[in-house]
């Protein structure tokens, strides 16, 4: 009887993944190896953690509905993988291609390792485009996002996705089955919930993911204005709030461009509509990047010893209340808008000249939504060290006049910011009242035309 085994990473979905696709074996075992080394060294920390066991648990009740079942075990991915390979003399591993360089290490080491067992068989799946319909081959990628935009022409088409499937192959006898309780993989992240103040909550799995995409775009119907608010930062509605979904693998980007499809066809194409699409175009861009890149990607993966100055930044005490603020959403919800994201960014690699990888490994920890290529790909082109070569600053003093006008986002954050005036004030207290507020860690020197007056606490 032929024996399959399907390797899921980040592909926890039952519609429009290549994995299920036919002929599969005889019978099947799923499985989802949470690395070890993970949970060691604090790679995925208590928030996605969380979301991940809920997008587990989604996954193995739709799976146990079509006669199948999910194993989920903490450890070695490739061992686990391997020695289930073997016990069960399975006749073929499938596993989705990942951007992830050590992704695809775990790939090959897995081949090389079942080599006289089993064929291992990689499927590509989860983005807009495949392979075939990228625009120049891999090695020859454009280095710029807009090169690559112009490449696919003004209308590319993206395949529809493939329906869930009704029936899967029955679990091989005698085979082990199940999860363990999140508190038993780790306690803090069983206990962790996020704060009011993000006011939205994230819930793992394909039907949440799902739920939110028909919100998003039928029930609030706030991709209508995504144009416009997509630079927001407080509320729930002004982007899609997606990429936790997208990152796990619970919705795949041909799922959304679809629904989007759908929408539009009731309520016609937009500069909103478009403009999302463009932004899942962004994430398979930095997809292909990241394959293109391989290892190069992380600049060395060997991080230095953070100065005192970057646990300061973490905890969201440089003294300035828009980078402050953006950090403690993050602590707090595991979420951040992208605009928010930027500036904290530039602020750290730019403004307090720190290794951007530094950044990049405490998003990773951080983020509901971590992706390696979105994350990596996105540092990498603010310090300047992506694929373009050029460095993105921002000037976070304007950049919090601008998107944040009345100071309503870092009040929400430092309540104790609420007595200022509304206006520039909250973005400049240790300016307008030195008592209480300290001066930042770094304040660049092309922010000092536009700082307050000394003690101007009437302010702007
Ligand atoms: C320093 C930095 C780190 C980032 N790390 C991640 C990460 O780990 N995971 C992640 O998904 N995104 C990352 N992003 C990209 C972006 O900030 C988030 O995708 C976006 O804020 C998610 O919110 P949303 O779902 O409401 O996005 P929307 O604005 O509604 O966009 C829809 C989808 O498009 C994709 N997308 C949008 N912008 C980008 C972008 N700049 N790059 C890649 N994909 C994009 C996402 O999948 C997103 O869900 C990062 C950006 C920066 C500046």
């Amino acid at each position: 009887m032929s024996t399959d085994i399907v390797w899921l990473r980040q592909d926890l979905r039952l519609a429009d993944n290549p994995l299920w696709r036919g002929p599969l074996g005889r019978q099947m075992l799923c499985v989802y190896v949470l690395d070890e080394h993970w949970l060691a060294t604090g790679r995925i920390g208590r928030a996605r953690l969380g979301f991940l066991w809920q997008s587990l648990i989604a996954l193995r009740g739709e799976l146990l509905k079509r006669g199948s079942d999910l194993l989920v075990r903490v450890g070695e991915p490739v061992a686990v993988v391997a020695s289930l390979a073997e016990a069960l003399q399975a006749d073929r591993v499938r596993v989705r291609v990942d951007a992830g360089w050590e992704e695809a290490r775990a790939v090959s080491r897995s081949r090389r390792r079942l080599e006289a067992v089993c064929a291992v068989e990689e499927l590509e799946g989860g983005m807009l485009l495949a392979p075939e319909l990228l625009p120049t081959p891999l090695e020859a990628l454009p280095a710029s996002f807009s090169a690559f935009r112009r490449r696919l022409g003004p209308a590319p088409a993206f395949a529809d996705p493939e329906p869930a499937p009704v029936t899967l192959p029955p679990w091989p006898e005698a085979a082990p089955r199940g999860l363990p309780a999140l508190r038993e993989v780790c306690s803090r992240s069983a206990g962790w919930r996020p704060g009011p103040r993000g006011g939205f909550r994230f819930a793992g799995g394909e039907s949440a993911g799902r739920a939110r995409l028909d919100d998003y775009l039928w029930n609030s119907g706030a991709v209508a204005r995504y144009r416009e608010t997509r630079d927001g930062l407080v509320g729930p509605d002004f982007s899609s709030r997606l990429s936790p979904w997208l990152a796990q693998g619970c919705l795949s980007a041909r799922q959304v461009n679809a629904a989007l499809g759908e929408w539009e066809a009731e309520h016609g194409e937009s500069e909103s509509s478009r403009w999302l699409r463009l932004e899942l175009l962004w994430r398979d861009y930095f997809h292909w990047a990241a394959r293109q890149a391989g290892r190069t990607l992380f600049g060395g993966r060997e991080l230095p010893s953070p100065p005192a100055a970057f646990s300061a930044w973490c905890r969201g005490e440089t003294g300035v209340p828009f980078v402050d603020a953006a950090m403690y959403e993050l602590a707090d919800t595991g979420w951040l808008s992208n605009r928010a994201r930027q500036n904290v960014a530039s602020y750290l690699v730019h403004d307090l000249g720190m290794d951007w990888r530094l950044g990049a490994a405490w998003f990773e920890r951080c983020l509901l939504d971590y992706d390696v290529a979105s994350n990596w790909g996105n540092w990498g082109y603010i310090a300047g060290r992506g694929r373009q070569g050029r460095a993105h600053r921002f000037h976070v003093l304007r950049q919090a006049d601008h998107y944040d006008p009345e100071g309503a986002y870092v009040a929400r954050w430092q309540p104790d910011l609420e007595r200022l005036p509304a206006g520039t004030s909250r973005h400049q207290p240790w300016r307008v009242a030195p008592e209480a507020f300290p001066v930042p860690l770094a304040v660049p020197e092309d922010w000092h035309d536009d700082l307050l007056p000394p003690g101007d606490g009437a302010g702007r």
